[in-house]
């Protein structure tokens, strides 16, 4: 059987870079033949030399057979052999001795003291395969529709939900989004040469929830079908969660519902969950009155929370982390900035990059850097008082409305990151937010307010000498910008009270008359232009 196998024995001790051949073979003539990656048992090397038959390695390549689908065809070639790899509920940053954890089929949210929870994978048994073979593994499976490795998140399954049966996970292949060069506006607004932006909003529902919902639903699909008592899907949001939410649930037939703050999330949010059949409730409160209701029901009738509290969303989450280290080729950023908001993603950002250091992936990690909007800026308060006084607050309006949040239920995780990154928090008002999104629009981009709220941080970082010109840098966009077309929309027709609306491009009225198109035209283009 190994000698058929994709990942052999030599496999691990092999440097991709330096094998081009194996690395065009795993991808496009594969592609060609339409491959089915299988799973067998192989004898994969170990990070110490010796050989491990006992482990799913994929293998290449058999053809599909035409009546199976792609879940038929994983069943089919499901690996026999005994799962390795594990994870399991523990409290978040435990005391050392701390003996407390909780199985994943356990539905619970908190520790025995209240505290936040963490999944804690088993490391010892992933440090038994060195880094270079989970670099290839991972690298392998980028491209492909093979269930469910055509997922960015799930490629990276020993690593998120290893025990899950291929069978329950509930995915739209989500994950895979663009890390997209950003030449012009580097080059044309910061004097940089080097700044990417990670495109995680271009994705399934629009925004990168999609990441952890669907690890979150699979795991709801799991329990449901062990008949545990789960009649539906709950969250509080300010419309992206509730939007993966109720689609993901959609797709396998689970029950939503979803606490949204009235008249607060943008029209394309709000009509995402209505679409897919989710019980919406509209409620007269902010996020933070939604969130303490949710986890007040949840405690009370069979409702699952979908909001980062639970901490399986982030195990979804931190692969984007990973991707953005494999985009790269296994280099790592220098910096990597993310808008804040309910606090999860910036811990499951750290948590994925920390884990490709130990797991010896990459030898460092970047530092971090938080956005918030400085009309719900609670982290960036605590952050220069110097970490000493936390206080929650009611947050205002923004523009970047899906981070109006007083009191982050991950502020714990988030202060946690940041201090094991030497990380920095950085606050954007509304005008330099929604400047930020309009100058990266001029580029070429059509970002949503948080994204302009990360290039906000940029902008001062850079102005304080902070990031360097040639540092590489990656900027989180978080959400598709059509999501959040009115506030653009108000930002060209400078309909925006108080803002001078720098950047804006508002259209041109004009009577349907040649002469006066011609009129304009030459205004726009300059009589220079038109006579040559
Ligand atoms: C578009 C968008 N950006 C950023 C965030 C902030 O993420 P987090 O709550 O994990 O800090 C959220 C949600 O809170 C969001 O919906
Ligand atoms: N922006 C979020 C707010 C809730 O965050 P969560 O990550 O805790 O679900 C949303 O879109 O609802």
């Amino acid at each position: 059987m190994a000698s058929s196998c994709l990942f052999n024995a030599s496999v691990s001790s092999l440097n991709p870079k330096q094998d081009p051949i194996r690395r065009h073979r795993s991808s496009a003539s594969l592609l060609r033949h339409r491959p089915v990656v299988v799973s067998c048992t192989s004898s994969a090397k170990t990070a110490d030399g010796n050989n491990n038959s006992n482990v799913p390695i994929e293998t290449a390549v058999k053809p599909r057979r035409t009546e199976d689908n792609i879940r038929d065809e994983a069943r089919r070639h499901r690996s026999t052999a005994v799962n390795p790899f594990s994870a399991r509920y523990v409290p978040f940053n435990a005391a050392p001795g701390s003996n407390e954890y909780y199985s994943l089929d356990e539905i619970v949210y908190r520790s025995r003291s209240g505290g936040l929870l963490d999944v804690e994978h088993d490391m010892e048994a992933l440090k038994r395969f060195d880094g270079a073979y989970w670099r290839d593994l991972f690298d392998s499976r980028v491209g492909k529709s093979t269930w469910p490795y055509g997922s960015g998140v799930w490629s990276k399954k020993e690593w998120v939900l290893p025990e899950i049966d291929d069978d329950d996970i509930v995915s739209a292949f989500e994950g895979n989004s663009n890390l997209f060069w950003a030449e012009r506006f580097g080059k044309k607004f910061l004097d940089m040469n080097d700044l990417w932006v990670k495109h995680c909003g271009i994705s399934h529902t629009g925004s990168f929830k999609d990441l952890g919902m669907t690890v979150l639903v699979s795991q709801v699909n799991r329990l449901r079908k062990m008949k545990r008592p789960v009649v539906g899907v709950g969250c509080a949001s300010t419309g992206d969660t509730s939007a993966a939410l109720s689609a993901y649930c959609a797709s396998a037939g689970i029950p939503s519902i979803v606490f949204l703050p009235a008249n607060k999330i943008s029209m394309a949010q709000l009509v995402q969950p209505i679409a897919n059949g989710a019980f919406v409730l509209s409620i007269d409160t902010d996020f933070d009155g939604c969130m303490k209701l949710i986890r007040e029901i949840t405690a009370e009738l069979p409702i699952y929370l979908a909001n980062s509290l639970n901490s399986l969303r982030l195990e979804g989450q931190k692969t984007a982390a990973i991707e953005i280290l494999q985009q790269f080729d296994w280099e790592v950023p220098d910096w990597v900035i993310v808008p804040g908001g309910n606090l999860g993603n910036i811990y499951a950002f750290y948590k994925g990059f920390k884990m490709c250091q130990e797991l010896g992936l990459v030898d460092r990690i970047p530092r971090l850097v938080c956005a918030q909007a400085a009309n719900a800026n609670p982290l960036y308060l605590h952050y220069k008082s110097g970490w000493k006084d936390f206080k929650p607050m009611t947050a205002s309006t923004t523009f970047a409305s899906a981070i109006q949040i007083g009191d982050p239920v991950s502020i714990d995780r988030a202060v946690y990151a940041l201090k094991k990154c030497n990380g920095i928090v950085e606050e954007a008002t509304e005008e330099e937010l929604m400047d930020a999104m309009a100058q990266a629009d001029s580029t070429g981009m059509f970002i949503c307010p948080h994204t302009g709220v990360a290039l906000t941080a940029l902008f001062k970082l850079r102005k304080q000498g902070v990031i360097a010109p040639t540092d590489r840098t990656v900027v989180v966009s978080t959400a598709h910008g059509l999501k959040f077309t009115q506030s653009k929309i108000d930002y060209h027709s400078k309909a925006i009270p108080d803002m001078a609306c720098r950047f804006s491009n508002p259209p041109v009225e004009v009577k349907a008359d040649f002469g006066a198109v011609m009129d304009v035209l030459r205004n726009y283009l300059g009589s220079n232009t038109l006579r040559s």
